[in-house]
């Protein structure tokens, strides 16, 4: 041994724990106590949720057991709804359970009859007015001050009366001939074969359109499928609720509403843009922009009505739609000042855009992914729309058109089209409606005399998950599977053909733009199939994109390239 080295005395020795082992221990004691309380609320959650008797024979509604007190479902349901969802309605075939979100209890709804008594109570039992004014400032940007509620609270009635112009006769009618009318026009250009971008039309320039020619000599066009179909359906249906003037005056409008669809429930959360959270601020400069261009319109269709000229870019107000006039006078009648009007109006156009659109570009998908549908499609509707080629003129090659378009007959004559819109209604959305309970309200589970009944208890929040009665295999068979025919009924003794929602509801049984978003869905989805051929870029099987979660209709991210080129063998004209 050295004998300049240290000794350190034997006996003043202290052996001290490393400190990451005390804090393992630390650890341990509280990753215990965890477990022993997840244990503990799992089994008093599990005794207590149990359905009990409650009032007039009805029952309480049962509650899923869940781990962890005060937050209850909150983790599950946000990292995998549809699993918890799925796995509870299996376990509770009455069809009603409640989830404990935040010490909240929400009932779920996935039975038929009960989702529908309770969409038909009175405002006075079972309402959405607080969680709508909510929306409407939080995501909207309605005026949150005392005197604005009070108008907006005032207009709800009228507001209401004013949906007559959507969804009945002749403003209905009225409306889908607008949309007719540009789509026939602007369905000849879904692409355009152009190289440069400024010769393209809009909804080519928004989906990154490339032209490509083939060994062949054949030209098509390279294109992202979603944008494209949205794009277009935007610029063709929406000048039948706003005008034509308010769309192309404001070009950049629809991407600044699928930028604040895509930060919608960011936006709800309230949270100030300042925060560093990127999703909040994108959602805020796009609503703030959308905002301010229906602020603009609203300011203009005031300046129309007082006798003022609207300015120059404004010289078509006269084709603004039956529903936005007649709000007009509404707000005219109430005093609403302009921010007011804005929002209202921008909710509007929100809700007229959010899901029909992507809805058919879920039911192209479909169609276009199996050859022998979009055959028999095209075969059950040419009687009806008459996509023809044009004679060429003078050497001049001119592009197809569509004739005629008889948007009654796709919708009474052609039972496979409309069946193929209520099974993407079934499978594409995943739509939910919502009401808190302002009365104890007992329902009952099926329409059978001795039926279970449940009571939803007053303060409490319902909710119907249409999504979980649509993929429900009682009532579907292979319920994940979308089948076009699926819908179609046909009588044993005539043979005669039906098509019905039967009790597929998606929310739309409520959406005061129903009829108007089945008409559309329909013309739509037949002029794209009667001009244009599609296939996946590269060639093989289509590929269908997947989900993701939006407010109704799916929407996804993944980009669909697809190979647009003209339909071959029409007739000529
Ligand atoms: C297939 C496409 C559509 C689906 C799946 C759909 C779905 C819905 C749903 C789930 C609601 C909420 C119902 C509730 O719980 O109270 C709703 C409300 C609404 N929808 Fe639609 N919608 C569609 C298309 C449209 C279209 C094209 C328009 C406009 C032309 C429209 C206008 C409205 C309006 C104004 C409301 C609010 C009603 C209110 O304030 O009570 N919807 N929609």
């Amino acid at each position: 041994m050295d004998s300049n080295a240290t000794v350190t005395p034997v006996a003043n020795l202290q052996i001290h724990p490393p400190r990451w082992q005390g804090l393992d221990t630390t650890w341990t004691t509280a990753a215990v106590a965890l477990l022993l309380l997840a244990i503990t609320t799992r089994f008093i959650s599990g005794f207590l949720g149990t359905s009990k008797p409650a009032q007039n024979g009805s029952q309480t509604v049962p509650m899923l057991p869940y781990w962890m007190p005060i937050i209850g479902h909150i983790p599950q349901f946000s990292f995998a709804p549809q699993s918890l969802l799925n796995k509870a309605r299996d376990a509770y075939r009455s069809g009603i359970f409640s989830l404990n979100l935040g010490s909240t209890t929400h009932n779920i709804i996935f039975a038929p009859p009960m989702g529908g008594t309770l969409m038909n109570q009175k405002h006075s039992i079972a309402n959405m007015d607080s969680v709508g004014k909510h929306v409407m400032t939080a995501v909207f940007g309605f005026p949150k001050s005392k005197a604005s509620m009070e108008r907006y609270d005032a207009s709800l009635t009228g507001l209401n009366t004013c949906y007559k112009h959507l969804t009945s006769e002749p403003y209905l009618g009225e409306m889908v001939q607008s949309t007719i009318d540009v789509t026939k026009r602007n369905i000849a250009n879904l692409v355009t074969f152009s190289e440069s971008t400024v010769d393209q039309v809009a909804w080519e320039r928004t989906s990154n359109a490339e032209t490509i020619t083939k060994p062949q000599g054949e030209q098509v066009v390279e294109i992202s499928m979603m944008p494209l179909i949205r794009d277009f359906i935007a610029a063709s249906a929406n000048p039948s609720l706003i005008g034509s003037d308010f769309v192309n005056n404001n070009p950049d409008f629809f991407q600044d509403l699928w930028d604040m669809d895509r930060g919608f429930k960011w936006l709800a959360t309230g949270l100030p843009a300042w925060l560093p959270i990127p999703q909040v601020w994108k959602a805020k400069i796009a609503r703030s922009r959308a905002f301010n261009a229906v602020r603009n319109f609203d300011e203009v269709m005031e300046k129309a009505a007082n006798g003022e000229d609207p300015g120059q870019d404004w010289q078509d107000l006269d084709n603004v739609g039956p529903v936005l006039t007649q709000r007009l006078k509404l707000y005219r009648q109430l005093n609403f000042n302009m921010d007011e009007r804005a929002a209202l109006d921008l909710c509007l156009l929100w809700a007229m855009n959010a899901n029909a659109n992507m809805l058919v570009f879920w039911m192209l998908n479909h169609i276009y992914a199996d050859k022998s549908l979009l055959a028999r499609l095209r075969e059950e509707i040419a009687p009806f729309v008459h996509a023809v080629q044009p004679k060429q003129l003078f050497g001049v090659p001119e592009p197809p058109r569509i004739d005629t378009f008889d948007h009654e007959a796709l919708a009474n004559k052609c039972p496979l089209l409309k069946s193929c819109y209520i099974e993407s209604l079934r499978l594409d959305s995943a739509t939910w409606s919502f009401r808190v309970m302002q009365e104890d309200l007992i329902l009952a589970a099926s329409r059978e005399k001795d039926a279970e009944k449940f009571l939803l208890k007053k303060g409490t929040y319902t909710h119907i998950a249409h999504s979980i009665h649509h993929t429900d295999p009682a009532y579907f068979d292979d319920p994940q599977t979308w089948r076009a025919d699926r819908h179609i009924k046909r009588e044993e003794e005539d043979g005669e053909v039906s098509v019905n929602m039967g009790t597929i509801r998606g929310g739309h049984s409520m959406c005061k733009g129903r009829a108007f978003a089945q008409k559309e869905a329909l013309v739509f989805t037949a002029a794209f199939i009667s001009m244009w051929d599609m296939e996946p870029v590269g060639g093989g099987a289509w590929k269908l994109p997947r989900f993701k979660p939006a407010t109704g209709v799916y929407t996804t991210n993944d980009d669909i390239r697809v190979s647009v080129s003209r339909r071959k063998g029409l007739p000529e004209a």
